[in-house]
């Protein structure tokens, strides 16, 4: 069985983080496990608090993973501080794993922070170059590059920063730009576009968490770079078309669409969530 670890925070509310990616994981039928970086009183409204955790029950949670489990793929999403990333890629420089995959996890939907501002150039320095894959929204790829990503030529150009600062390869996600969201891939050497449709929902609560992971699964399987983001961008948008309308905010993503669709359950069209 193929294996992925999630480096993250907790989500109460089950629609982002840890708990996003385990069922992605699940889903796509590779076991996960999971580091929690702190922990999150959240739902489909706002964020409520955080309480990032101690470092040494970060790292002995990664030491207990590498020292028993074989990990095909690691995904990192929210980190919190400056010290987490630190002693995170210490602990990752340390056991080595071959294909990391990283979501720069900056702010919530709510508006909510999710990495302390100093904690930026950390994980500039000290994440970017040691990543297979860094899978920025527009705003987490404005902060990192310091520029304003307005357009497709604007997309282009911070692509191409990225990797000045270190990336091996980017994923620009381009859901927060108006229009269809289109993301632009980039593997150091050639661009591709994976072309969305918008779809009208407000259940779009752990988009950016369900496609980092959803990748990361694929990656485990065997799957190339390239193929993985093109069935990570399948995957995320049957995960928005059959998001889940539940709670007062944003609802979640659905994993188990499949299992849907083959049942002939018609989650979808109850939707009460599209706009
Ligand atoms: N309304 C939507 N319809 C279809 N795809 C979407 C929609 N919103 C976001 N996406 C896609 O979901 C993924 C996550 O995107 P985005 O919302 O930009 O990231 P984040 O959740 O990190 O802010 C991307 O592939 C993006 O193109
Ligand atoms: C614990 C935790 N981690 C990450 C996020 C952000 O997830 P994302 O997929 O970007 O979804 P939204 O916050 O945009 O809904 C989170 N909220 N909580």
């Amino acid at each position: 069985m193929k294996t992925a670890l999630t480096i993250a925070g907790s989500d109460s509310g089950g629609g982002a983080g840890v708990q996003a990616d385990l069922k992605a994981f699940s889903a796509l039928g590779v076991y996960g496990m999971s580091v929690i970086t702190a922990v999150t009183a959240q739902n489909t409204v706002e964020v409520r608090s955080v309480q990032m955790l101690d470092i040494s029950i970060i790292r002995d949670q990664i030491a207990a993973i590498f020292e028993d489990l074989p990990v095909d793929a690691v995904k990192i999403g929210m980190l919190g501080s400056a010290e987490i990333v630190k002693n995170v890629a210490e602990e990752l420089n340390k056991y080595k794993p071959k294909q990391i995959i990283l979501d720069p996890v900056m702010v919530s939907k709510g508006g909510h922070h999710l990495l302390l501002t100093d904690a930026i150039q950390s994980l500039k320095e000290k994440l970017l170059p040691v990543v297979t894959l860094v899978t920025p929204n527009i705003p987490e790829a404005e902060c990192l590059t310091n520029t304003k990503i307005e357009n497709i030529e604007d997309m282009y150009q911070a692509c191409r920063n990225l990797k000045e600062l270190g990336a091996k390869s980017v994923l620009l996600k381009g859901g927060h730009l108006e229009g269809d969201p289109n993301d632009l891939f980039f593997d150091g050497m050639q661009f591709t576009w994976l072309k969305g449709k918008r779809i009208h929902t407000k259940n779009v609560h752990g988009t950016g968490c369900t496609l980092s992971s959803a990748i990361t699964a694929y990656i485990a399987k065997g799957y190339s770079l390239q193929e993985a983001v093109k069935a990570g961008k399948s995957y995320i948008t049957k995960a928005i078309q059959y998001s889940i309308n539940i709670g007062s905010g944003h609802g979640p993503t659905h994993h188990f669409f499949d299992i849907y669709e083959k049942a002939g359950l018609v989650e979808r069209e109850e939707n009460k969530g599209e706009l």
